[in-house]
């Protein structure tokens, strides 16, 4: 019986439960999916009920089909889904759905936080509020539905709510913490000028812990659902776009992490808290204790290749549906897709903008429109790169992680259109891999990440740019670009004829 420590990465599609042995061997790996729920347009909510079942399912399967023994669980920590809203009242019990981190109905509390604060907010928290942090979707609760903030004790992250279930202990972890924009990262303690400013009592606000500390062990309650053991210690965890880059071995300034999970993340490591891009790229603790990360998120990435295949492709094979875009060409036989189906993050901070297919053409099939969508994908993941050079950083590889790495084509069209060297992980699901090496680090079994990173984090496939494609697909991107300015006011003229899809 080999020791092991478990990973739980709390995505937005599914939950998976990673078990991972000393030596870096991951032994056994279980997935429970779970809905999320859309009832108008711009709103994104989840059951917290449903993240406690699913992983229990998965904790379950691992124990009795890949026949994982309680004991040799020594400890297990989470990554996350960031910035979801989950409200508790003064019984621990959850007062509404959770509203998740692509819910974009709060605009106007976004507003209203600039109106008031301004610059200070983009200094304190080096971000701008956008609609999917917490703060203005705490707000908007208090607005909207004051009796549910009259009783509400208790916020938390998703992966912090699952937590509390397992060991009946509150927490967050600082970077989860800086994706509500209610930390002051400079101080590293939640902002009391932000609290004031709004209204809000400290007392919502969870104690703060370093993503790799321990957070007890799991209760009586959770052992007997679970068949988990009490002995098993958890350890904090982060924020899963921190744990995915700590799974793949993102250190220093040279490499980037791609993850296409529901959403699309271009993230890059930070050594010093005083770096501030004034908000037009996402700032974040770090899950490695004292250092940071930016990254600019493309708000559907994974999800509009679902959304391509539900609506279009519904009985097919997720896969084959993906390699379908090999009959097409370098793209997509002159056809362009914009991926802003829930609006936008970066870089075009713009709830309202919808997505676009542009040139569509009688020659068409099927397989162009998938090809159109995986390019338009990346070429969003290019706008956020280039933002980069921008600030004068330089990149010589890509990892890419998440779902979308399951697909070797879609990770060489991103070293073509990046026109930089993408390598894979051995196990795309860096989230989780990231997570057991907190629990790894947490349980003592290494001296830091950066001694686990080496036994941990193995690479797999490497996809180089190749030159004739690398020349098309600049071209082609100079004309995506032209997208967003072009259809903007179109888009935001359709608002008001979207379904409601709440009737
Ligand atoms: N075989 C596949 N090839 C390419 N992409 C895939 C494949 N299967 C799933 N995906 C993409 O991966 C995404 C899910 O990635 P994942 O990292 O699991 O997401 P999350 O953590 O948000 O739940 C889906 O939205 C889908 O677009
Ligand atoms: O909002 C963000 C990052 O700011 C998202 O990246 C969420 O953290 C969801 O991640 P995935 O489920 O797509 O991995």
């Amino acid at each position: 019986m080999t020791d092991c420590v478990l990973g739980i990465d709390l995505g937005t599609s599914a939950v998976k439960v990673t078990a991972v042995t000393k030596a870096g061997n991951l032994i056994a790996q279980e997935q429970m999916d779970f809905p999320i729920s859309q009832p108008k347009p711009g709103y994104a909510e989840q059951d917290p009920e449903d993240w406690v079942s699913a992983t229990t399912v998965a904790i379950v399967r691992l124990i009795l089909k890949d026949q994982i023994l309680p004991e040799q669980i020594i400890g297990l920590s989470y990554s996350g889904q960031m910035h979801g809203l989950v409200l508790l009242d003064q019984n621990n019990r959850v007062l509404r759905p959770a509203m998740l981190w692509n819910d974009t109905r709060s605009t106007p509390q976004r507003e209203e936080i600039m109106a008031r604060m301004g610059k200070r907010f983009v200094e304190i928290t080096h971000n701008q509020p956008l609609e999917g942090f917490t703060l203005p979707k705490l707000l908007w609760v208090k607005e909207n539905q004051p009796e549910i903030f009259k009783q509400a004790t208790t916020m938390l992250l998703p992966k912090d709510y699952l937590r509390f279930r397992m060991t009946g202990k509150l927490a967050i972890d600082y970077s989860d913490a800086t994706g509500t924009v209610m930390l002051d990262v400079d101080r590293q303690q939640w902002s009391q000028e932000i609290l004031d400013a709004f209204d809000i009592p400290a007392s919502l606000c969870p104690p703060l812990v370093r993503s790799i500390d321990e957070t007890g062990n799991i209760d009586q309650w959770y052992a007997e659902y679970s068949g988990l053991s009490t002995g098993t210690k958890t350890f904090a965890g982060g924020a899963d776009n921190a744990c995915g880059a700590v799974g793949a071995g993102i250190d220093g300034p040279t490499k980037v992490l791609s993850s296409i999970g529901t959403s699309g993340v271009i993230l890059k490591y930070e050594p010093k808290k005083e770096t501030n891009y004034n908000g037009v790229i996402q700032y974040e603790d770090y899950a490695i204790p004292n250092t940071y990360y930016s990254m600019g998120v493309t708000l559907a990435a994974g999800y509009s290749l679902n959304w391509f295949k539900k609506t279009f492709a519904d009985n097919e094979d997720f896969t084959e549906v993906v390699q379908s875009a090999e009959k097409s060409t370098v793209g997509a036989n002159g056809l362009l897709f914009a991926p802003y189906i829930v609006g936008e993050r970066a870089p075009y901070a713009d709830a309202d903008i919808r997505g676009s297919f542009i040139g569509i053409d009688g020659i068409h099939r099927r397989y162009d429109f998938v090809r159109a969508v995986l390019e338009g994908i990346i070429f969003s993941f290019r706008d956020i790169l280039d933002l980069y050079k921008e600030k004068g950083s330089r990149f010589d590889t890509v990892v890419s992680i998440g779902g979308g790495a399951k697909s070797p084509l879609w990770q060489q069209i991103q070293a073509n259109i990046f026109n930089v060297k993408v390598i894979s992980l051995q196990n795309e699901q860096g989230p989780g891999l990231g997570a057991a090496m907190l629990a790894a680090v947490g349980i003592g079994w290494y001296h830091d990440i950066s001694e686990c990173s080496k036994v941990f984090v193995q690479f797999k496939d490497v996809f180089l740019p190749e030159p004739e494609n690398v020349k098309k697909y600049q071209k082609l991107h100079q004309i995506y670009r032209k997208i967003y300015p072009s259809t903007k006011e179109i888009t935001h003229d359709l608002v008001d004829f979207r379904r409601d899809t709440s009737r």
